[in-house]
């Protein structure tokens, strides 16, 4: 067994076995204790949430807690291994959740025959939490299910894959096109997958000024183009009017490469084609497109990043996902929209180009970090991202309508000082 593999393994199992437990937050030693958490005084709150719902946020860790869910499907690039296998991921969301934004997070691993099924399972237990954090499930399912539980639930309901990914993303790619001197609306973009996380990043970038006709996405079969007959509806919006069949065809003179696909797709040779200044996202976790040594070594004008936390610019959903749903949460936003997402957008570029705290050079091991080709974006242990993260997206909630409640006055103070 090699040496990481068996550290990871022994960091799952020991000292006890998962990553994350239950806390209570009340005294229960007493019998005083006992009688106000559960019978005779949980009727109580029982009562005032029966009378109004709402009432559910004031007295249960309902206002505090995400759902982490998932059928397993597409378990980062490892492809469907069953909702058991997808477990520790889904642990591990937790625990970034908790981590990064002091939310509380249950994963939940749903055995399912029918699409329906998994909906109606999942829009069944939604009034539990405050949010659902949708992980790792294949496309096409992904975009029927999210959209039929953002139609049916009350709390916002977000796939993490599609739009968490998509936010870093274009976040990352405005950084790194700034710096290579390019602007997004000339950009040649070429994306190795056509899933849940290349159909979002794709849309998101269009958002943010690229052009749909300058994209070419790709899926198994090669370019996915106006005269193929096998395309889902989502695959036939990127559905370009070119000759183009292949990755070597579309990547000659290309600007950026976009993988959500899977290990080791793109070749040393490839990234030779591309345009001078190239930018280079290969985002398939655990192991990118291209590893990033051999991109360095095939050319010396590239951005590159990675999903990896072991490697400079990590493009990864956790810079996101903790932050956005504290923001949505704490102004018990009903959905999160494209303001928000926007809103996160500009707040993760914007930190990468401030002067880096201490204590995040100590957490990366590195004596300084300065926005660049090797730091486009910020390090998820940077602790600005949870008050300007949440903050944007808090005022862009209700500056767009969709909150509940006012910001509690002085709203992240503490944190930004
Ligand atoms: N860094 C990050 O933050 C994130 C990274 N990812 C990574 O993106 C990848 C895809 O995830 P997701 O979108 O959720 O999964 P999906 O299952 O929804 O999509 C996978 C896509 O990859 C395509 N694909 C797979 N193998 C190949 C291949 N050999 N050549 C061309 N295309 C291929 C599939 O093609 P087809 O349609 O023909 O089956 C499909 O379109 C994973 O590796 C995942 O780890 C995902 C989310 C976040
Ligand atoms: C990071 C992540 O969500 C994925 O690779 O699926
Ligand atoms: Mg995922």
């Amino acid at each position: 067994m090699s040496d990481f593999r068996e550290q990871a393994l022994h960091y799952h199992a020991h000292p006890v076995p998962g990553k994350i437990s239950v806390e209570l937050t009340k005294p229960a030693e007493t019998v005083k204790d006992l009688a106000l958490a559960y019978s005779p005084g949980v009727a109580e709150p029982v009562r005032e949430i029966a009378a109004d719902p709402a009432n559910a946020y004031k007295y249960t860790g309902k206002g505090n807690m995400v759902a982490v869910i998932s059928n397993g499907t597409a378990i980062l690039g490892l492809g469907n291994l069953g909702p058991l296998a997808s477990k520790p991921v889904m642990e591990g969301k937790a625990l970034l959740f908790k981590r990064f934004a002091g939310l509380d997070s249950i994963d939940i691993e749903v055995k399912h025959r029918t699409t329906e099924d998994f909906i109606n399972t999942v829009a069944n237990i939604a009034d539990t939490f405050g949010g659902i954090n949708l992980e790792d499930i294949k496309a096409p399912e992904c975009f029927e299910i999210e959209k039929a539980l953002i139609e049916r639930c009350e709390i916002p309901v977000f796939h993490d894959d599609q739009h968490g990914t998509a936010i870093v993303t274009a976040a990352g790619m405005l950084n790194a096109l700034e710096i290579q001197g390019k602007d997004i609306q000339d950009a040649i973009i070429v994306c190795l997958g056509a899933g849940a996380a290349a159909i979002a990043c794709m849309e998101l970038l269009i958002k943010c000024g690229a052009q749909r006709e300058h994209i070419y996405m790709l899926d198994r079969k090669g370019v996915i183009h106006t005269r193929r007959d096998d395309l889902n509806e989502y695959k036939q919006l990127f559905a370009n009017n070119t000759d183009k069949r292949t990755l070597q065809d579309v990547i000659s003179d290309a600007d950026v490469f976009v993988g959500v696909s899977g290990p080791d797709l793109l070749s040393a040779d490839d990234l030779k084609l591309m345009a001078d200044k190239p930018v280079v996202f290969a985002c398939s976790n655990p192991d990118p497109e291209i590893n990033p040594e051999l991109a360095h070594s095939a050319r010396t004008d590239l951005i590159m990043a990675t999903g990896r936390s072991d490697y400079p610019n990590q493009v990864n959903n956790v810079l996101c996902f903790p932050f956005i749903f504290r923001g949505a949460l704490d102004v018990r936003a009903t959905a999160i929209n494209d303001e928000m997402k926007i809103a996160a957008v500009e707040a993760i570029r914007s930190i990468a180009k401030e002067p880096v705290p201490e204590q995040v050079l100590t957490a990366a091991g590195v004596e300084s970090l300065e926005f660049g080709a090797q730091y486009i974006i910020p390090k998820p242990m940077d602790p600005r991202l949870l008050p300007r993260i949440a903050k944007a997206v808090a005022y862009a909630a209700i500056e767009s309508g969709v909150a509940q409640i006012e910001l509690p006055a002085n709203y992240m103070a503490d944190l930004e000082a």
